[in-house]
């Protein structure tokens, strides 16, 4: 289903943040969420709210120059998402979660920082592809918008050291499907640790890939 129409988007983000929230996807107060309007503004979560209890009124609308229209103040990432939109003119929505394993692997002394969760299964291609991690900053700072540059054109995902991922989608249901994928991996990746699991060959993924464009 395509939703564009502006209270369409507000309320899929609350239905949408509240069933993440319900099944541990992202604690307390932490983890944003964005959507591109069609004038090319934006909705994004407000800073500080539980996305368990979001008040659709109460969203934070932006212009599309980032400047604040109306609602609350929005999420201290805004630079974050921006980043990301400015490099992936066809994504349309971007989460950001603390889940819990996506989190585990980004605080891993050893992973692949190019390339941080092996291709286990079909669906994480489908829905993730290649995960790069971006180094460690303060979360709101603005430094981490030019930390995705050159990142977020090639991934429609990023793992942010000791923090979350960061998820690109061509609508808000497929950024929140593809988050969930790279939750349900990272926790894999976890179980199957010391046991030199078998991962999906390269002409295994290549031929994913062509199969099911992401965005
Ligand atoms: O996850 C978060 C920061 O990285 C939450 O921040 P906000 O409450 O400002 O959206
Ligand atoms: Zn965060």
């Amino acid at each position: 289903m395509s939703v564009r129409n502006e209270s369409q988007l507000r309320e899929q983000i609350t239905v949408l943040g509240k069933s993440l929230f319900d099944r541990g996807l992202t604690m307390g107060s932490s983890g944003n969420i964005s959507v591109r309007l069609e004038d090319g503004g934006w909705l994004m979560t407000p800073t500080n709210a539980c996305l368990g209890r979001l008040d659709p009124a109460r969203i934070s609308h932006l212009d599309a120059q980032g400047r604040e229209i109306d609602g609350d103040k929005p999420t201290k990432e805004t630079f974050l998402h921006m980043a990301m939109y400015a490099e992936r003119p066809h994504s349309q929505a971007i989460v950001h979660l603390h889940s819990t394993h996506s989190v585990a692997v980004s605080c891993l002394p050893d992973i692949d920082p190019h390339d941080c969760i092996p291709p286990l299964t079909a669906y994480y291609v489908m829905r993730v592809g290649r995960l790069p991690l971006v180094p460690y900053h303060l979360p709101g700072d603005p430094a981490l918008g030019d930390a995705v540059q050159g990142l977020a054109g090639k991934h429609s995902a990023v793992l942010l050291a000791n923090h979350g991922p960061v998820v690109a989608g061509k609508s808000l249901e497929a950024a929140v499907y593809a988050t969930e994928e790279l939750e349900e991996t990272a926790k894999l990746f976890l179980l199957l640790h010391g046991r030199n699991p078998r991962a999906l060959t390269e002409e295994q993924v290549a031929e994913l890939e062509a199969r099911f464009p992401r965005d």
